[in-house]
């Protein structure tokens, strides 16, 4: 009997999405390349597998592919880039009409959008899905976000709705997001909030780290974890500081530059693309950047008063901050959703997005919980009475805050971005209108009139006495 399901790439989370997958009862192939390296991937993995399950290992791509049943449904577990449409030039000709190819790395949407163009010429169906949730996640129940065509996916959902995370109602966290790529664009967004929420806690860390030690920064995020903060990083970075290897922290041995795998800064590149405002996306994105250049600045560091131990950190006023900046972020992160739906034709269904994510993923909270209604009927955060007179009763608490970090010289970057979108978007009379004085000066653009008709455009010939 043929296998129903293959997997190509036995990385962390192709592995774990296996075992995920073969666990849950359906019959599995999986492949990986015996290239240098990578020998005993596939020997290794079935080590691992339960022997109740029906799981068939292959190093061979002609023999994986035949042991498929049609319409073959195989997904691609592999680094994003070229190496997706290395693995597609030689899968196809071992396809056949109706079969189906699923993605489920982290690719950019713009290339799963000419893949599906492509590979649909060839009659072979492709699905970029969006996989979130990590290592664990893969194997206990992951969130999926899959973009496509939707007879496609009606074929491979009883595998994804199976693996997948669950709803506090029990509702697998996948769903057909759109057509194309729109399953990688959300993903995409999804780690652009991730950066900011990680962000966020990293601020509230520096601002902690000299006055509490590792314990009480500990304490302080498990209480916060207790409340309506709760979160899966909220958790998991609590758990962190208390961390210890030979008595000694883990968090304190860690060298201070973060890294990066692109998504985040791709989700700001397509902001400006789309005229959306993801101020703190970038500024958490621009926040790994400046952290990579450690040795300019411990040099520059030399000779600055480095802050002071006692900051008096009003912790109420923190936790308001963290509360104020997190609704922010969501705000953002959503907002782009919605401007890439209208440019791209997608028809995306914010509070859907919203359910999917309330387990499984990485931004799993239970502020995501609240947003499956907040975000009904296409409306966003700030349409949301209760949430504008929070952020408007709120201030005083963020501002402290930034206060106490520019007292204290600490970089309080994305709370700022947080507090100054704020800010902006509630100002009735923007200073606008002298970029628009000065763009008509130097350049002729023309301006709008302030009650004239808004398509009739002035110019004044500003040099004319
Ligand atoms: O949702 C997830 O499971 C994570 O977001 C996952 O996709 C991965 O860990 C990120 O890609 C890390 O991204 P960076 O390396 O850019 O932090």
């Amino acid at each position: 009997e043929k296998s129903f399901f293959g997997v190509i790439g036995l990385g962390v989370m192709g592995r774990s999405l296996s075992l995920n997958i073969a666990n849950k009862g359906f019959k599995l192939s999986v492949y990986n390349r015996s290239t240098a390296g990578e020998e005993t991937m596939v020997s290794d993995f079935m080590k691992n597998v339960n022997s109740q399950n029906e799981v068939l290992g292959f190093t061979d791509l002609t023999e994986f592919v035949s042991s498929l049943e049609r319409p073959r449904k195989i997904l691609i577990m592999i680094k994003a880039g070229n190496a997706i449409d290395v693995v597609i030039d030689k899968l196809l000709p071992l396809l056949s009409e109706g079969d189906i190819i699923i993605d489920g790395g982290n690719s950019f949407f713009v290339d799963t959008n000419r893949r599906k163009k492509e590979l649909k010429n060839e009659c072979v169906n492709f699905l970029g899905c969006g996989v979130s949730g990590g290592e664990t996640g893969a194997l206990k129940g992951p969130s999926l976000m899959v973009g496509g065509d939707k007879n496609a996916y009606e074929i491979v959902a009883p595998v994804l709705k199976a693996i997948a995370g669950k709803d506090k109602n029990n509702n697998p966290c996948c769903t057909l997001v759109g057509d194309e790529g729109s399953g990688h664009f959300v993903k995409m967004i999804h780690n652009g909030i991730e950066y900011v929420e990680m962000q966020l806690l990293a601020e509230i860390y520096a601002l902690l780290k000299e006055e509490y030690s590792n314990d009480e920064i500990a304490l302080i995020l498990n209480q916060w974890n207790q409340t309506d903060l709760s979160s899966y990083l909220l958790e998991i970075t609590s758990k962190i500081f208390l961390k210890k290897e030979n008595d000694a922290y883990i968090i304190d041995t860690i060298l201070d530059k973060a890294g990066n795998k692109g998504t985040g800064s791709w989700s700001s590149k397509i902001a400006f693309d789309l005229g959306s405002v993801n101020t703190m996306m970038s500024s958490a994105v621009f926040a790994r950047y400046i952290s990579s250049f450690k040795s300019k600045r411990t040099q520059l560091s030399q000779d600055i008063k480095s802050e002071n131990s006692n900051k008096n950190i009003d912790l109420n006023d923190l936790e308001i901050a963290y509360r104020f900046a997190r609704k922010i972020n969501h705000h953002q992160g959503f907002e782009l959703i919605k401007n890439g739906s209208q440019s791209y034709n997608w028809d995306l269904d914010l509070s859907e997005i919203a359910r999917i994510w309330t387990n499984g993923c990485i931004i799993r909270s239970d502020f995501m919980e609240r947003s499956i209604f907040l975000l009904k009927d296409g409306k966003n955060y700030l349409d949301n009475e209760e949430i504008i007179s929070f952020l408007k009763n709120n201030e005083s608490g963020i501002i402290n805050i930034l206060n106490t970090g520019l007292i204290n010289r600490i970089s309080l970057n994305t709370f700022y971005t947080a507090y100054d979108y704020w800010v902006a978007i509630t100002t009735n009379r923007l200073p606008a209108n002298l970029i628009q004085a000065q763009r008509d000066y130097f350049g002729a653009h023309t301006y709008q009139k302030i009650g004239f008709n808004e398509n009739e455009f002035f110019h004044t010939n500003w040099e004319q006495s």
